[in-house]
């Protein structure tokens, strides 16, 4: 089954073009990272996929719901954490969780287990007593994707969440991110780091507004590392 599908993506800003016929697709449950280094189009694409922007031309299928034709049903199923930070730093991870919940229309008994199951979910329980200004990056990274999960959405973006994060909290949440997929959601990871993917991942490698290649990461890579594969591709390192 197909968690996410994107069919014929264009999109420009005036006569610059961000994407190019973009086409790929992610299985229900799979970890999926697109890779693409600065400028790429990678923000663009999220910004059509949460429906900030629509697109002319081009098709957006989530979790078997046409975003054009059911945006409602579409996005229900779309959870999302935007590269920009976007907690409330005044409020504890409690009542930032909570706002959410009842902006999604949960509340009570349902938003409490909603929200204990999310910061179980991510090892954050023992901190939703404490302001989001409190925690260091990983941990607001964390309530972040806590926060995103709170409707239980089957697919789940992430636009490069490891920015500014040093290398304990980048692989923590990596390995956060990863365990979601083996819980079957569907996972799309943008980043311009390959030394965050793995080889079993797969992979949508974006360059200069088009889709340069799509496979595992290992097919991908063949006998190179990745680093070297994608340099190779794209002329430019990662
Ligand atoms: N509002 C805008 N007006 C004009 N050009 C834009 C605008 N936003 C983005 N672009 C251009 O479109 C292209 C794709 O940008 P986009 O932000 O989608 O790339 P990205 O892969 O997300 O890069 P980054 O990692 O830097 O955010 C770039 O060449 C960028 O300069």
């Amino acid at each position: 089954m197909i968690g996410l599908e994107a069919r014929g993506l264009n999109y420009s800003y005036g006569t610059k073009q961000a994407l190019n016929d973009v086409s790929f697709s992610v299985s229900s449950g799979a970890f999926c990272a697109l890779l693409g280094p600065n400028g790429a189009g990678k923000s663009t694409l999220f910004n059509l996929l949460t429906r900030l922007f629509v697109a002319a031309e081009g098709r957006i299928v989530i979790a078997g719901h046409d975003l054009r034709a059911a945006p409602r049903a579409a996005l229900a199923e779309l959870g999302i954490v935007f590269q920009q930070t976007t907690l409330d730093l005044d409020l504890t991870v409690q009542q930032n969780l909570s706002y959410f919940a009842a902006l999604h229309g949960l509340s009570g008994r349902t938003a409490r287990r909603r929200i204990d199951a999310a910061l179980d979910q991510l090892n954050m329980r023992e901190r939703a007593g404490e302001k989001a200004r409190a925690l260091n990056g990983g941990h607001r990274r964390r309530t972040e994707i806590a926060r995103a999960l709170l409707h239980d959405p089957s697919v789940l973006l992430l636009d490069e969440p490891t920015v500014g994060l040093d290398a304990a909290a980048r692989a923590s949440i990596t390995e956060y991110a990863h365990a979601l997929a083996d819980q079957n959601k569907t996972i799309l990871w943008a980043t311009h780091l390959t030394d965050e993917v793995r080889p079993e991942d797969d992979l949508v490698i974006l360059h200069r507004a088009k889709v340069l290649a799509q496979g595992t990461a290992r097919e991908i890579a063949g006998d190179q590392t990745l680093q070297d594969r994608f340099l190779s591709l794209t002329g430019e390192d990662a």
